[in-house]
């Protein structure tokens, strides 16, 4: 298996590569909220276009990328699809906040806990000064399972207006959302867009171990400690 390092530093060469070339423009998306809640199938959804056949319990940091087209502008969209376990993410979080351009909430809408402890994930996100202008949504999961849904919209949309987030319901399971799941990512990349410039300092990007998960797609990257 390949180092981290080794992969960070392909990456790192790569990144310049494209910032010389002037070709797009990178932004680094965080995906974050309790184990369970479906952020790997949303992040799978939106950058595959499929429900993953099965997941496990995501370690570490598992990466996916999407090129999309904003407004004649190819931008290059890094998910980072984070563990919601505290043992597989504990040494990993300095990493998950550091040069980040956005942030995506995910609770699960037939599970209370998921969005009680939405509070926790949005302290730990302030803890870490994210700047003023970063973009942050809210994702309500799993809205295919209607009959358990104990989340209701008008709480969540209460939740999300005070802390000046927009909030969207949707399924990463349900193909016919997929369209929806798509649409949630790309609102992000157009506020991206007008937003600052987006390559992440090479001296704040050495630190991490990756290596390339060729399992999945050659667009996912998994993080390894
Ligand atoms: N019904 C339904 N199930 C879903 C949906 N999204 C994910 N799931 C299921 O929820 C479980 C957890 O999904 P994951 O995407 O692995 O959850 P996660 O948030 O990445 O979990 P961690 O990696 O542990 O943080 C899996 O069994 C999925 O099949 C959805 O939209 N609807
Ligand atoms: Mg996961």
């Amino acid at each position: 298996m390949q180092t981290v390092e080794g992969a960070i530093e392909a990456s790192i060469a790569q990144s310049a590569i494209i910032e010389k070339q002037g070709q797009k423009r990178i932004f680094k998306i965080i995906v974050i909220g309790d184990s369970n809640v479906g952020k790997t199938c949303l992040t799978f959804r939106f950058c595959s276009g499929k429900f993953p056949d099965k997941t496990e319990a995501t370690i570490g940091v598992d990466f996916r990328e999407k090129v999309v087209k904003v407004e004649n502008e190819t931008l290059k969209l890094q998910l980072w699809d984070t563990a919601g376990q505290e043992r597989f993410r504990k040494s990993m979080i300095p990493h998950y906040y550091r040069n980040v351009h956005a942030v995506v909430f995910v609770y699960d809408v037939t599970k209370t806990s998921s969005f009680d402890n939405l509070t926790h994930w949005i302290s730990e996100c302030n803890q870490h000064k994210l700047g003023e202008g970063i973009p942050r949504i809210l994702v309500g999961n799993k809205c295919d399972d209607q009959r358990n849904a104990v989340v209701p919209t008008n709480t969540a949309q209460r939740f999300a207006d005070n802390h000046n987030m927009p909030l969207f319901e949707t399924s990463a399971k349900d193909d016919s959302e997929s369209d929806h799941v798509e649409a949630i990512f790309m609102t992000l990349a157009h506020k991206l867009r007008s937003s600052r410039p987006m390559m992440p300092p090479t001296s704040n990007r050495n630190s991490l171990n990756m290596s390339r998960n060729n399992s999945q797609s050659d667009q996912n990257l998994r993080c390894c400690f």
